[in-house]
Parts: C-alpha cells; sequence; structure tokens
C-alpha cells in the first residue's frame, strides 16, 4: 500500500478503536494503582492516541527519527502505532545495546512479510534469537561464509567484475552505471549462491522465464519482494486490525509473491537435485549443493524450507547493498575530483601494468578503503541496520527498556554525530588516514554492518565485491559527467526502502585510459 493512502487509514483509525475509548474510564482508574511500578522510559517526542510516532517516519524514517534524536537526545522512546520502540542513534548507546546487552536484545520483530517470505522464520535474517536460528547462522557460517568458501568463489567475482567492465568499455554515449552494478551483484549472487542455470536461462537465453518488454522474471519476482519487505501491514503496528491487510491487498499480494518466489526456488532446489545436472561441468559448489549435502548427510534438520529461506536472504541481503554502496561511492568520487584523482593514482600504481585490479592487490589499496569507510559514514546503506526485538527487560543509561520493545539502531545518525565527527557533512576520507576505526563491528561510531550477535555473515564477501568492482572502475576508465552537466547537478537524494539506493540512477561517461 502507497504511503500516500496509509495517511487515510490512519485518519480513519480512532473510529476503528471506538469500542476500545468505552473501556478508557476502566482503564484509567486501574491506571492509577499502576502508576507507582511505572518504567522510567527514555525521553521522546508526544506519542499520538493510537498512531504513535508512525506520522512522523514519513518515505526516509532514518532522516526523520535523526531530526528527533537532535530534539530528545541519543536514546530515544517512541511508539510506531502501538508498538513500543526505542531508537538508538550514538555510538555510545549503540555498544550499550549491540554489546553490553546484546543477549537481551538480539531478537527480530515477527512482521508479517518476513514471516511469510521466510517460511515461517526458517530464515538467519529475520528468525528469531534461539536455537534454529544459532544452528542455521553456524552451518551458514561455515558452509557459505567461511573464508575457505569465499576464496573458492574468487573466479566468479572476478569473472563477473570483467565482463562489467567489457559490457561499460563497450558503450559510447552515458553508461547507466547503476543498472551496470545491480547486474554484476545480481549475477555475483546467483552464481555463488546456486549456480542458476535458471537464472542466467532467464536473463540470457531462456524463452520459459521471460517476460517481454520488463526483464527477467526473477527480477520482477525480487522487485516485488524488496517492495513488500518495505510495504505497510497493520499487522505489524495494529495488531488488533490484523484484518485490515485483506481489505487493502496487501495479504493477497503477499501471498501471491511467495508462491511465485517458492515455485522458483523449488525449481532450483529440484536442477540440483538432478544427477544429469550435478554431473555438469565443473561448476563451483554453491550455497544449495552446500545446504542439500549437509541435509542428505543427516547432521542437521535442514528442510528444504529452511533452503529456500536462506536463498531468499542471500538474495535480498546479498546483491543490492554491494550495489548500492558502489553507485553511492562513484557519486561521491564525481562531486570530488581530487579525492577520484587519489584514488585512481593509488588503484593505477598498485595494479600497474597488469591489465585488471586483482583480489590480491586490494589488501595494498589503503586509500580506497578510507574513500569506503567514509560512503558508508555518510550513506550507510542499511541506516537502521535490521530492526531487532528486544528479549527481556533491560537499563540502558538508566533508563527502562522492556521486553519486546522494537530498537532500531539509526547509523545514519551515528554517522552525522558532531561529539565524535569534525564537520560531519562534509565528505572527506583524509579523516580515515591515520584512523584506526573499522567497519567490522567493533568501533561502534561506524557500523555499517552492524554488530554483535546478529552482524551480517556477508560482511567479507560484500567487501570483496564492492572493493573489486570499484577498484576496476577506477583502474580502467576516466569518468565523466553527460553533457551540460555539472557536478552540482548530480542528484544525490534517496530511494526509500530497508536498503537505501539512490533515487535516480546514476549516468557517467566513461572514457578508456
Ligand atoms: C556491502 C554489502 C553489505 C552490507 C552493507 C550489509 C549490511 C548488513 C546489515 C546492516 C545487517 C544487519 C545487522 C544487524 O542487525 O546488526 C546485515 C545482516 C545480514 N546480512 Fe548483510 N550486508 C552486506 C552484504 C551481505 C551479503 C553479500 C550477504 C550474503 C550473501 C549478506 C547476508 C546477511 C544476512 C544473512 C544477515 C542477517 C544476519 C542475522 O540476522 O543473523 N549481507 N547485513
Amino acid at each position: 500500500m502507497a504511503y500516500t493512502s496509509l495517511l487515510s487509514f490512519l485518519l480513519l483509525l480512532p473510529l476503528l478503536y471506538l469500542p476500545l475509548y468505552l473501556l478508557l474510564p476502566l482503564y484509567l482508574l486501574l491506571g492509577r494503582n499502576k502508576k507507582k511500578n511505572k518504567p522510567n522510559l527514555p525521553p521522546g517526542p508526544i506519542n499520538l492516541p493510537i498512531v504513535g510516532s508512525l506520522h512522523r517516519l514519513g518515505l526516509l524514517p532514518h532522516r526523520s527519527l535523526f531530526a528527533l534524536s537532535q530534539k530528545h537526545g541519543p536514546l530515544m522512546y517512541l511508539k510506531l502505532g502501538t508498538v513500543p520502540a526505542v531508537i538508538a542513534s550514538s555510538a555510545d548507546t549503540a555498544r550499550a545495546f549491540l554489546k553490553t546487552h546484546d543477549l537481551d536484545c538480539c531478537s527480530r520483530p515477527p512482521l508479517t512479510s518476513l514471516d511469510r517470505l521466510s517460511y515461517g522464520f526458517n530464515d538467519i535474517a529475520f528468525a528469531p534469537y534461539g536455537g534454529q536460528w544459532r544452528e542455521l547462522r553456524k552451518v551458514c557460517i561455515i558452509e557459505l561464509f567461511s573464508s575457505k568458501k569465499v576464496l573458492s568463489f574468487r573466479p566468479i567475482r572476478q569473472e563477473e567484475v570483467d565482463r562489467m567492465v567489457g559490457s561499460i568499455a563497450s558503450q559510447t554515449d552515458a553508461v547507466d552505471l547503476s543498472e551496470e552494478l545491480m547486474s554484476l551483484a545480481n549475477h555475483i549472487t546467483c552464481r555463488q549462491g546456486s549456480n542458476l542455470r535458471t537464472y542466467v536461462k532467464m536473463t540470457a537465453i531462456g524463452k520459459r522465464y521471460h517476460v517481454a518488454g520488463e526483464g527477467s522474471r526473477v527480477k520482477r519476482i525480487l522487485a516485488e519482494t524488496q517492495a513488500l519487505f518495505m510495504g505497510f501491514f497493520f499487522e505489524d503496528y495494529f495488531p488488533l486490525l490484523g484484518w485490515l491487510d485483506r481489505l487493502t491487498g496487501m495479504r493477497a499480494r503477499l501471498e501471491r509473491n511467495f508462491s511465485e518466489l517458492d515455485g522458483f526456488y523449488q525449481e532450483v532446489i529440484d536442477e540440483h537435485r538432478d544427477p544429469a545436472w550435478r554431473r555438469e561441468d565443473d561448476r563451483a559448489e554453491d550455497a544449495i549443493d552446500a545446504l542439500l549435502n549437509i541435509q542428505k548427510s543427516g547432521g542437521s534438520n535442514i528442510t528444504d524450507e529452511h533452503i529456500k529461506a536462506v536463498l531468499m536472504n542471500i538474495f535480498i541481503a546479498g546483491s543490492d547493498t554491494s550495489s548500492a554502496s558502489v553507485e553511492w561511492t562513484m557519486a561521491e568520487l564525481m562531486r570530488h575530483p581530487s579525492v577520484m584523482k587519489k584514488a585512481q593514482d593509488e588503484v593505477r600504481s598498485v595494479a600497474g601494468k597488469k591489465g585488471k585490479v586483482v583480489e590480491g592487490d586490494l589488501d595494498r589499496l589503503q586509500y580506497l578503503k578510507c574513500v569506503l569507510k567514509e560512503v558508508f559514514r555518510v550513506h550507510p546503506i542499511a541506516p537502521l541496520l535490521v530492526q531487532r526485538e528486544t528479549i527481556q527487560h533491560c537499563r540502558v543509561d538508566g533508563y527502562d527498556i522492556p521486553a519486546k520493545t522494537r530498537l532500531l539502531v539509526n547509523t545514519f545518525s551515528i554517522g552525522r554525530d558532531a561529539r565524535v565527527w569534525e564537520r560531519p557533512e562534509e565528505f572527506d576520507p583524509e579523516r580515515f588516514v591515520d584512523s584506526n576505526i573499522d567497519i567490522r563491528g567493533h568501533d561502534f561510531e561506524l557500523i555499517p554492518f552492524g554488530a554483535g550477535r546478529r552482524i551480517c555473515p556477508g560482511m567479507g564477501v560484500g567487501i570483496l565485491v564492492v572493493e573489486l568492482a570499484l577498484a576496476n572502475l577506477l583502474y580502467w576508465f576516466d569518468w565523466e559527467l553527460p553533457e551540460e552537466t555539472t557536478k552540482e547537478d548530480i542528484d544525490m537524494s534517496e530511494a526509500p526502502g530497508i536498503t537505501v539506493h539512490r533515487k535516480s540512477h546514476l549516468r557517467l561517461v566513461a572514457k578508456r585510459v
């Protein structure tokens, strides 16, 4: 449901709660006795009856919450509909939740779309904290994200980056860099995740899945999945009004997307079970092979539903995060030509006359790493991380945080905290040149991959893809803006989403060096 129609629903909400108003006097009477045990909640904006502070979030909640935190402080309490939530907006409060109280706060809220699309939370990213999540995450870290496994996919990453460079080099007009990067990330994810022969068929050859005029079927299905993750379900904010999701059509939309995704996953799994497909060529063992092998050996209780749910995580969490990171970096480099030149000089001197940048070069690209840190500070890709939910009561900064409170860590605010960063609004990678701050979840000033028990398990591979793609773009091409545009014209506005992309595609002219 679009946010405009959401507004009209919010206006009607008080009527739907009419029966509850009749009970108000009773509630007030009981409330008086309860006051003695009232928790000491963090400060925050005034919550309206029923809608709470939901109306304040807007399309870019990280920005609205940042503005609110300027007024109410780095630890805020508010209500999202009828659901209590706390917002952590500083490195210290993030540390308190993600380190000191990590165990109290490391569950996920059971949101409607996530429930369905993760097969009842049989995945890693959206599952509640518990034995099943721990087991699956452990298996996936060993089988999918270990250094050995990540290394085994090195040829795939290089091949796909080379393919992107070839595609850009063949274009004479301005290149749609956003499209190129999305396609790169999709191909890498699909090949690492599932050696998707079907996907390749869809994008390149196959008629079976190809939907004329609207690109591949999978691309469309996954775009709808992303939209549903962002979609508004009454159930998530007004549990008593969950039935309205049927009236708005959101339930039907969710079911449609689920059954399309399920059909697709099943096909991919069946293909991997097919002895003919298994015999085929020298393909590297992918994520599905690894999970099917564990299933076969009976070593773990992995069902087809777990495999499908993990596939969903890989597709959703693994592709657009990397592409968005490179997009924002290229846009900032175009706006800051001296930074672009310094980064290009470094890349070209390290890779020399080799003809390309390879993963073995990346450790020596120290300035490029500073550029990326600065991009993650200013444009965190998942600015509110992934929502958490507290498991039990805890106390932070002297305030009570009750169990079952939603926790949003606003890394966008943390990156703009003037007590930590000098000139926070300025894009300046030099600030990291002599700094020890790293992005791997230990320094709470900069946590683009989260921290604690729920830290991104794909961080290693994500960083590799981003650095390799970026380094090759800088090595191979000099970049110019399309005719009659200046760096001041570059649109830096953000599109709404769990992961934040640029609103408009980045179009640049690539000149082969
Ligand atoms: C630049 C690339 C990436 C960024 C910026 C990123 C960022 C994040 C963030 C912020 C979280 C939430 C952490 C938290 O709740 O504390 C997360 C979780 C997750 N990410 Fe990533 N990610 C990236 C790449 C990847 C890749 C390549 C994969 C897999 C192929 C992946 C898989 C996951 C999964 C499964 C989770 C959920 C972990 C859990 O809840 O236990 N991510 N990621």
